[in-house]
């Protein structure tokens, strides 16, 4: 049977000596504290190596004022013996004896004078007190120690709990026998030492009630964040990566959002106060963009309105990662090609159960000929089924940037109620043409909320309760890993 460091250290300090003694004895023969030793005799005792019964014991011991007592007499003797030394003693006389202050009560008390104008001595026979007190300063525990002594604060009572441990038969044979030099725990020693190499472990006990303990863990965002990254991977896609801060020229003026639309503030924007613009934009694509806004794409006719380089030099964090599609189009790509990033987007929101001031946007793109919404909605249907969500619906939306337009829901599945997981879209020729891109070569493309994903996938009806201050660390530390 395992038995922990302490139990074998007692069990030793046991079948090395008589087999028979106390808590105390041992906690000194080991070296261990009194408590360790009482904790070990017990699960000892639960494995029938030894028998414990426990006595308790009232101890009595003297104070120091009692000690004091004990060699020179309680103050009401020595009242009373100078009483008997001296005639016609008053009141007043006897106050300069030593402990008049303390003694004169209990002279009076004990009956041992008379008190009137003179202070007369009566018999005063030796007192259980007395007794008690001249024992107790031998070293004799005496019984029954009067409980004046204790009130009186001349004595001390102590209870003493006896912890008297025999060892059994099977203790010594378990003592003596081949599970000796099982080690229960990793000490500070054994690692030192190196002995742990050759320790015999001890085996672990499974069943032993543990207390709970929170590891560091992967967030569930990120989880799904990473799972999310997987799968566009295995869909064929590459990320994307880009910066937060970037010029409106990425996330506004590619897009085809007239300067002075309201489109703009389409989310109300987060500027940046230093620096407020980027340094240079590429002239080309400046003059490319340029011409889009005023005369339009083939097919189309521009906004006619004013464009200014500056405005589009100012720095906002963006508010969505299609600023990163734009970046990696101006770049020069060949059809076919296909893209994502899972990144964050900052939006001056208003926070509530499903808003948060920034969040996880699943970017994507695919660039090809021939393509068609058809392809656009297989897309998501694919993607979705791959987190088990099969039920997702399309409504027909406007972007300035896509034609024609959708947005994406689901069904929440504690509420049942639909709610919007993405938007996408074909980007419009005005978007891909300043690129270069050829007439029959489509780009459809998606913007898509992490944050959604995880609702409809682990029911979370708050996205507060996974994310920022008010968060729910218990269910963050509960919930089950879905995957792996
Ligand atoms: N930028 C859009 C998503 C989107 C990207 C690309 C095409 C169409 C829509 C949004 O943030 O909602």
């Amino acid at each position: 049977m395992t038995l922990t460091n302490n139990e074998r250290r007692v069990l030793d300090a046991l079948a090395e000596g008589d087999g028979d003694t106390d808590a105390e004895a041992l906690a000194r023969t080991t070296g261990l504290g009194r408590g360790p030793v009482e904790g070990a005799v017990e699960l000892l005792a639960e494995k029938g190596y030894v028998n414990v019964d426990e006595t308790a014991e009232t101890l009595y011991k003297l104070t120091d004022e009692g000690r004091g007592y004990a060699d020179d007499g309680l103050p009401e003797r020595r009242l009373h013996d100078y009483l008997v030394e001296n005639d016609d003693v008053t009141t007043d006389e006897l106050r300069d004896v030593e402990g008049f202050e303390i003694g004169i009560g209990h002279l009076r008390r004990k009956g041992w004078a008379e008190m009137g104008a003179t202070v007369e001595p009566n018999e005063a026979s030796r007192g259980d007190d007395e007794e008690a007190l001249e024992a107790l300063a031998s070293g004799e525990n005496v019984d029954g120690v009067p409980e004046t002594l204790v009130d009186r604060g001349l004595v001390e009572r102590e209870e003493e709990r006896t912890v008297n441990v025999r060892i059994t038969d099977e203790g010594r044979e378990s003592a003596e026998g081949d599970d000796r030099g099982t080690v229960g725990a990793l000490t500070h020693d054994l690692l030192a030492s190196g002995d742990w190499k050759d320790a015999d472990l001890a085996e672990y006990n499974v069943e032993a009630d543990a207390e709970t303990t929170h590891g560091g863990r992967e967030h569930i965002l990120r989880q799904m964040a990473n799972r999310v990254k997987e799968v566009m991977t295995d869909m064929g896609f590459q990320e994307m990566e880009g910066p937060h801060v970037d010029a409106e020229f990425y996330i506004n003026d590619h897009l085809f959002m007239p300067q002075d639309h309201p489109a703009r503030t389409h989310w109300d924007k987060f500027l940046v106060e230093e620096p407020q613009r980027i340094d240079e934009l590429p002239d080309e694509a400046v003059e490319n963009i340029r011409n889009v806004h005023r005369e339009g794409a083939e097919g189309g006719d521009g906004y006619h309105s004013e464009w200014d380089r500056d405005v589009a030099r100012t720095l906002n964090l963006r508010g969505h990662t299609t600023s990163l599609s734009m970046r990696y189009l101006a770049e020069g790509v060949e059809p076919p090609a296909r893209y994502f990033s899972v990144d964050k987007v900052y939006r001056n929101d208003t926070l509530d159960p499903t808003h948060l001031l920034e969040f996880f946007q699943i970017e994507g793109w695919v660039m090809a000929r021939d393509l068609s919404v058809r392809d656009l909605m297989g897309t998501f249907v694919e993607f979705y089924s791959h987190f088990g969500i099969e039920d997702i619906e399309f409504k027909p939306h406007y972007n300035p940037y896509t034609e024609p337009s959708f947005e994406i829901f689901g069904e929440h599945p504690e509420t049942g109620e639909q709610i919007e997981i993405g938007n996408s879209g074909m980007f419009r020729r005005e978007v891909v043409e300043p690129h270069g891109i050829d007439e029959d070569v489509e780009v459809m493309a998606w913007g898509l909320a992490l944050e959604r994903l995880l609702m409809l996938i682990y029911g979370f009806e708050d996205i507060r309760d996974v994310h920022g201050t008010l968060c729910d660390l218990e269910l963050l530390r509960e919930v089950p890993v879905l995957w792996n």
